[in-house]
């Protein structure tokens, strides 16, 4: 675990119980078990889990909307089971579905919202900055989905909280919004928001996040920063480096002795090929010698590193559930 330095949550030993449930001939299910984590000031944190994984309870137990079975919660220093209104001031949370009332038009409920807090944001910058100028006449159940979105996050943010949690911020957005949106988030944190992020989108938290909390069945499996998560295979604890490199070439090429031993050359379609493993410098050399020798131009080159979902997946399984 993390040094706290000035945690905005610390969850320890997390528990939390539900039920009783008829399926289960009315005893309780045990939906998080142990799940510990730290979420900083300043810091992007995010939380990784299959569907079911337990993401949603824990967040839900960390802002008071759900209680807990056992285990402790620090939020911004206080117990949220317990803490009274003032806490709440200082918390954002932008759900995925949004709970916005239907018939509100934006900017009103925005300025609403504004109302309730001692120290808001300035609204017109916040509508301005996430392009909500551009659809203040339509009511609420009339936005798209990427607009509902937007509003979502201001909402979250118009009390100017010190924490801030994200459900799937990018879901429904378009790519102009998606870098708006987190344009604004980096910018957050950079201001000394801490930020709690959960999704399912591997590539959202590999660009956001500082450090990365993956859970499953309730518990925590792995944590790290995005960098050494993406360094450390965890099927075998060993230190990894390793590229993919794809190209297209004509088919049917043998290159038994071109590459180090260590490495797969494989041709998954005709003249479609990929080479896995610690690829060096020294390789690429040499296979850009031998293409040269016989004169093959590849058709297509890519070098991929080894990305956060290879990881997710080496951790979770490849298993829908
Ligand atoms: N009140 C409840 N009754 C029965 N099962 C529950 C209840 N609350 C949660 N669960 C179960 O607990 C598990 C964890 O649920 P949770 O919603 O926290 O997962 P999640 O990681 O947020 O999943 P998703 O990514 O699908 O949103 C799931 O298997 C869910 O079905």
């Amino acid at each position: 675990m993390r040094s706290p330095d000035s945690p905005v949550l610390t969850i320890d030993g997390l528990i939390k119980d539900v039920g009783p449930l008829a399926s289960l001939d009315g005893k309780m299910l045990r939906v998080v078990s142990g799940l510990s984590m730290v979420a900083e000031r300043g810091q992007v944190t995010a939380l990784l889990g299959a569907n079911g994984a337990g993401k949603t309870t824990t967040l839900e137990c960390a802002q008071g909307l759900q209680k807990r079975t056992g285990g402790s919660i620090s939020l911004l220093g206080e117990d949220p089971d317990t803490a009274g209104a003032q806490l709440r001031s200082r918390v954002g949370v932008m759900l995925q579905d949004g709970g916005l009332p239907p018939s509100a038009r934006p900017i009103p409920l925005l300025r609403h919202i504004a109302g309730m807090y001692q120290n808001p944001m300035d609204i017109d910058a916040l509508v301005q900055r996430l392009g909500i100028d551009q659809f203040s006449r339509t009511t609420v159940r009339r936005l798209s989905g990427g607009q509902k979105q937007r509003l979502a996050l201001a909402a979250a943010l118009v009390g100017n909280p010190e924490i801030l949690f994200l459900d799937e911020p990018s879901a429904g957005l378009d790519p102009q919004s998606r870098q708006t949106v987190f344009d604004l988030i980096a910018e957050l944190r950079d201001a000394g928001m801490g930020i709690i992020l959960t999704t399912h989108l591997m590539d959202d938290a590999e660009r956001l996040a500082d450090y990365v909390y993956i859970i499953d069945g309730g518990h925590n499996v792995v944590e790290g920063t995005v960098a050494g998560l993406l360094q450390h295979d965890h099927t075998t604890d060993a230190t990894v480096t390793d590229r993919t490199l794809f190209f297209d070439a004509p088919p049917g090429l043998d290159f038994t002795g071109v590459l180090g031993g260590a490495l797969r050359v494989s041709e998954s379609r005709s003249g479609s090929y990929s080479v896995t493993g610690e690829l060096t410098p020294e390789d690429l050399a040499a296979l850009t010698a031998w293409w040269a020798e016989r004169n093959i131009m590849p058709a297509s080159l890519r070098l991929e590193a080894r990305s956060l979902e290879d990881v997710f997946l080496d951790i979770s399984g490849r298993d829908v559930r």
